[in-house]
């Protein structure tokens, strides 16, 4: 093959920008502009999880299962997870019937970010990549609050201050918005989460030859946001008025995301190749993914890989993110097992929330 030959069969890249959490606030990489194929089962595993309760031998195979994906794609499936159809089919109900109400009552449950960027937030008005237009989805997000946590019920009295004084006074997003079971069916569906992040958690502690409460500690109060996408479909609109990418690059923040899908692809990864692939929906999974925070806990050994949301088709599209995180009041180092001679830790201790303010910190700072 000729020099020229191979220029010409070179695949085209773009630069595509990030956000960082150090000055100047933002990275790119060089990714490939070829169209996005469906992941393989190598790359993004579907990973039963029946054995997470069951034996130690059984919780060992499983916790080797999860280490191998996260430390690879940083991505899988989860099956057999443990959360009610019904808790999930209610919680859908409710975001579709939020989605589809007139803008004027969505926007009195918006954000008010002198307080929080909790509530709802229309389409266009936030960028997650500083090299592209703002994003066109639609969402709404709450956050931990302990009176929520069935942990904690009936000892509210006992939560410490320097817990409540992360936890921001905007219960005004949950003002009337005329659908009696929306906080309801979010607050049971985000509890079946919370419960099954906490012991996932307890897995990739076993998976990192650590005992497994090792994390039980920073989980008593974790950053748990849920966020409800909505991606409205293209309908027939010629192709010319498409929007581009619908939810821009970005890596999640926390320790893990538990994602559920509604049909149709949409979800995308940049794998190590630096091109893009779908994570298309799997039916009775969520998608799992790693984030910036236990990539930083584990020397970056877990990997918090790249992602983004196109809509793909004529249809509505709907996703329901889960961020869990460790309590935001504790800061968290290197674990000892990610650490060797030869390996020191590359990072400070750190809290969940520290970091977060320094990513939106730098961000602010590459906006202004
Ligand atoms: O909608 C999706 O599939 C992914 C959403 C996502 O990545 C996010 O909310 O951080
Ligand atoms: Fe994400």
């Amino acid at each position: 093959m000729t020099a020229i030959e191979t220029q010409q069969h070179e695949p085209a890249t773009t630069k595509l920008w990030l956000r960082s959490y150090e000055d100047p606030g933002f990275i790119y990489r060089h990714v490939s502009t070829r169209s996005p194929r469906d992941c393989t089962p190598e790359e993004i595993p579907v990973i039963d999880l029946t054995h997470m309760f069951g034996d130690v031998a059984g919780r060992q195979k499983l916790a080797a299962e999860i280490l191998h994906a996260a430390e690879t794609s940083g991505f899988f499936y989860i099956k057999s997870h443990g959360v009610p159809e019904a808790t999930i089919t209610g919680s859908q109900e409710e975001a579709k019937k939020f989605f589809y109400l007139p803008e004027e009552v969505k926007l009195g449950v918006k954000a008010d970010p002198a307080v929080s960027f909790y509530g709802y937030q229309g389409p266009g008005t936030r960028r997650v990549d500083p090299g592209t237009a703002p994003d066109t989805r639609e969402s709404f997000n709450f956050h931990y609050q302990p009176k929520f946590d069935p942990v904690h019920q009936g000892r509210l009295a006992d939560v410490p201050k320097d817990v409540t004084q992360h936890i921001p006074n905007d219960d005004y997003i949950w003002n009337d918005v005329g659908l009696p079971k929306f906080q309801s069916e979010l607050v049971a569906y985000w509890q079946s989460c919370l419960s099954l992040a906490r012991q996932l958690v307890r897995i990739l502690a076993v998976g990192l030859d650590l005992p497994e409460d090792y994390f039980d500690r920073v989980t008593t109060y974790p950053g748990s946001d849920l966020t409800l996408n909505f991606y409205p479909g293209y309908g027939d609109k010629p192709v010319e008025e498409r929007g581009e990418v619908e939810l821009n690059a970005h890596t999640d923040m926390q320790i893990l995301t538990l994602l559920w899908q509604s049909e149709g692809r949409g979800l995308q990864i940049l794998n190590t190749e630096n091109e893009w692939i779908f994570a298309p929906p799997i039916p009775g999974t969520f998608v799992v993914n790693i984030g910036d925070f236990l990539m930083r806990l584990t020397n970056d050994r877990l990997k918090s890989t790249i992602h983004r949301v196109k809509q793909n088709g004529k249809f509505d599209r709907y996703s329901t993110a889960f961020f869990f995180g460790f309590n935001f009041n504790e800061k968290c180092g290197v674990v000892p097992t990610c650490v060797t001679e030869s390996m020191p830790a590359k990072y400070q201790p750190v809290t969940c929330g520290e970091l977060i303010a320094k990513r939106l910190a730098a961000v602010q700072q590459s906006e202004s």
